[in-house]
């Protein structure tokens, strides 16, 4: 398959050349991982000589397996308590580290590696987390656990943090620093970001030491392998039309020009973004009723509804995903071929995200 100059380097490097530990490498192996992406090659090496590290690079470039094998190669399969820290924004994003890191440990004998997440059962995370060597988790969960002390940090040497520029925003910041509080002083510390600013390196000031900086992009990182096209819609407004009722008219007219894009374009999976919750349900609702296989997610639904519609989607059995931005970050669905945007998103780097849900490691 003919992949984007994006996750192809120029050196003859396998990942033999960066790795030992042979147990990993079959996982690497088996999961059909041949030869290392850019900010593999770079920033693997560097996270295993055990500095602190910021790395930089765009979207579904492999960023996760960098910090899989950083942590795999960190872990040993002795003791009770973990030994590596994960946080995601999205509990979406988390399972989905969990499931990486688990394939990837596949031929690691005794390495555990659970997701700790909101809108799951508290009471049977203590006993998950015994003998749970690498937790992966969202801020809210983990603070709960660290709370009630069902989360011994005494042995973690490694922290590992997704999405980092999302994690050290306003939305978390504040919880990502109580969390670096209990944790032991003496520890590496990871962090990963599609998009970098002087803001984000400044927000890790007093929590990593000398941190390394791997940037693979110093423009905006888009995807070179990913064509973009704008459609603009217009309705007539009448004289006496209220706002409200004007605006409903341009998200019919939307609602029109996806179904026709569906239609004429040819795709195995897409996901269409929507800035107002009710609106993409509307939608969903809508293009089933066309006949499209639909379906709709939204901090809206329960966690259980959630984690049902990403399995049905990742099964293949949704060829539709009508989605607000909880899931327009991170989300690794390798089918998906078609984004459509029927709304701006708020900021220029939720757009680069959501696009990014496409063109995954370069296809
Ligand atoms: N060396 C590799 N060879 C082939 N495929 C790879 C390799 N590394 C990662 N991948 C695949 O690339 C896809 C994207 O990886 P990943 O989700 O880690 O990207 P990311 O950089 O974290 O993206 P985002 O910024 O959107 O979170 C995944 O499907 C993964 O399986």
């Amino acid at each position: 398959m003919n992949r984007s100059r994006d996750v192809q380097i120029n050196e003859d490097v396998d990942f033999e050349a960066l790795i030992q530990n042979k147990q990993l490498l079959k996982g690497l192996e088996q999961a059909g991982y041949a030869r290392p992406s850019p900010i593999q090659l770079q920033a693997i090496p560097l996270g295993r000589l055990g500095v602190d590290l910021i790395a930089q690079a765009k979207s579904g470039t492999g960023k996760t397996v960098v910090f899989g094998v950083i942590s795999l190669e960190t872990v040993r399969a002795i003791g009770i308590h973990p030994q590596v820290l994960m946080v995601a924004p999205t509990r979406e994003i988390a399972i989905q580290i969990r499931d990486v890191i688990r394939n990837l440990a596949k031929y690691t004998p005794g390495i555990r590696c659970e997701a700790f997440i909101g809108g799951t059962a508290h009471h049977s995370n203590a006993k998950l987390l015994k003998n749970c060597h690498i937790v992966v988790g969202t801020p809210g969960r983990l603070m709960a656990l660290l709370h009630d002390h069902s989360l011994i940090t005494r042995d973690i040497k490694l922290l590992v943090l997704d999405e980092a520029d999302k994690l050290m925003s306003e939305v978390f910041g504040q919880q990502i620093q109580y969390i670096n509080n209990q944790l032991p002083k003496k520890k590496q510390t990871l962090a990963f970001s599609a998009t970098f600013t002087q803001e984000l390196l400044d927000s890790f000031q007093n929590m990593m030491n000398q941190p390394q900086i791997v940037r693979l992009t110093t423009e905006v990182p888009e995807l070179e392998e990913v064509q973009q096209y704008c459609k603009k819609i217009s309705v007539e407004k009448q004289e006496s039309e209220s706002d409200y009722s004007q605006k409903l008219k341009v998200y019919k007219a939307k609602f029109e020009m996806v179904a026709e894009l569906l239609s004429k374009i040819p795709f195995y999976q897409c996901m269409i973004f929507v800035n107002s919750v009710p609106r993409a349900v509307e939608l969903s609702k809508w293009l089933t009723q066309e006949g499209w296989m639909s379906g709709h997610i939204s901090g809206g639904l329960t966690q259980v509804q959630r984690m049902a519609v990403m399995e049905k989607m990742r099964d293949f059995k949704l060829r539709v995903l009508v989605c607000s931005d909880l899931i327009a970050r991170g989300i690794d669905i390798d089918r998906v071929n078609l984004v459509i945007n029927i709304d701006y998103p708020r900021e220029i780097e939720t757009y680069m995200h959501r696009v990014g849900r496409t063109g995954r490691f370069g296809k």
